[in-house]
């Protein structure tokens, strides 16, 4: 039905926001089956989440692959979530993309004064809080959500320093309303996502850009068994797919069931225009460079 993206500053009232929403969506006429996903579904520790960038991308790419596997025509998703890097949430907006829902933001616009001072006061209660560093570090690097894109819109924006936020919090309910209206050919102002071609797995297109795509990483991701098997399942550095592509470098073992994973997701984000703009790659050597470089930024040491 849809993908609910909550983001804001650490300690801004995004989980607060999560469950009043997903409360006034259960009482609501649609009464939809919702689902909040968060670091804590998977008993993550904030600090340790946090703590460098691999741990960072980790937690993004475990959050990710629950969100795809979690999207349904029938249920609202809520994911809970920092949901900082504005990349990011642009993968999260394709998966809802490809499974044709409706999509929204929801932000909590607190000042990072209120933020701070929260998390101090939730760490004198005895609760778990973000350590300075890693509250400073993800403060610097939040990207602010910007409704003139695609997968920052539509935005419905909290101010939870400033009113609080309640179930009849302003933004919570036109979101309700927004996710829940029943659509027909006058509500222009409702968007339910429509797949792409490249997007929709059992329609091929007469371009062979999905085929490609297909073949191409199929391809790397039996080489890196293969090297891997060599190497007795330790890290495989520098492995090759061919003459001037870049190597694979990444940091540990990696299983197939996790390869695939990043496959399928790959396929889904690149199966279509890009964040950058870029069109689908077009040609095995363009779709095999992507993937690797797309595989060392998910699972490189860096
Ligand atoms: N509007 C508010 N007024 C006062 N305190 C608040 C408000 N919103 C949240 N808090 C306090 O801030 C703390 C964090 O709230 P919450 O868990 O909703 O934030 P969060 O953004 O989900 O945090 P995290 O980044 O750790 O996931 C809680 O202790 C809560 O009591």
């Amino acid at each position: 039905m849809a993908l609910v993206v909550i983001c804001g500053q650490p300690c801004s009232g995004k989980s607060t926001a999560a469950i009043c929403l997903a409360e006034a969506l259960k009482e609501s006429e649609a009464k939809p089956i919702v689902r909040i996903i968060d670091e804590g579904s998977f008993h993550l520790d904030r600090n340790q989440s946090y703590a460098d960038m691999p741990a960072e991308k980790n937690l993004r790419g475990v959050l990710r692959s629950e969100v795809d596997r979690s999207l349904s025509k029938e249920d609202v998703v809520i994911v809970d979530s920092l949901n900082n890097i504005k990349g990011y949430r642009y993968e999260l907006w394709c998966l809802a993309r490809a499974a044709g829902i409706r999509y929204c933001v929801v932000f909590c616009d607190a000042e990072e004064t209120h933020c701070r001072k929260w998390n101090e006061e939730r760490r004198e209660k005895g609760k778990a809080a973000y350590d300075d560093r890693i509250f400073v570090d993800l403060a610097r690097r939040f990207e602010r959500p910007d409704r003139r894109n695609r997968w920052d819109s539509p935005l419905f924006e909290l101010w939870p320093h400033k009113e609080g936020v309640t179930n009849s919090s302003t933004a919570i309910t036109e979101a309700v309303s927004y996710l829940t209206k029943k659509v027909d050919s006058k509500s222009r102002d409702v968007k339910v996502l429509q797949p792409t071609i490249a997007t929709q797995n059992t329609r091929f297109s007469e371009a062979n850009s999905l085929y490609e795509l297909d073949r191409a990483t199929q391809e790397v991701i039996s080489a890196i068994v293969e090297v891997q098997s060599q190497a007795l399942g330790g890290p495989s550095n520098g492995i090759s797919v061919g003459v001037g592509l870049p190597t694979i470098t990444i940091s540990r073992s990696v299983g197939l069931p996790e390869l695939r994973r990043l496959r399928r997701t790959f396929i889904k984000l690149t199966g279509q225009t890009s964040l950058s703009g870029r069109p689908p790659p077009s040609d095995a050597e363009s779709a095999k460079r992507m993937f690797v470089d797309y595989l060392n930024r998910e699972l490189g040491a860096a």
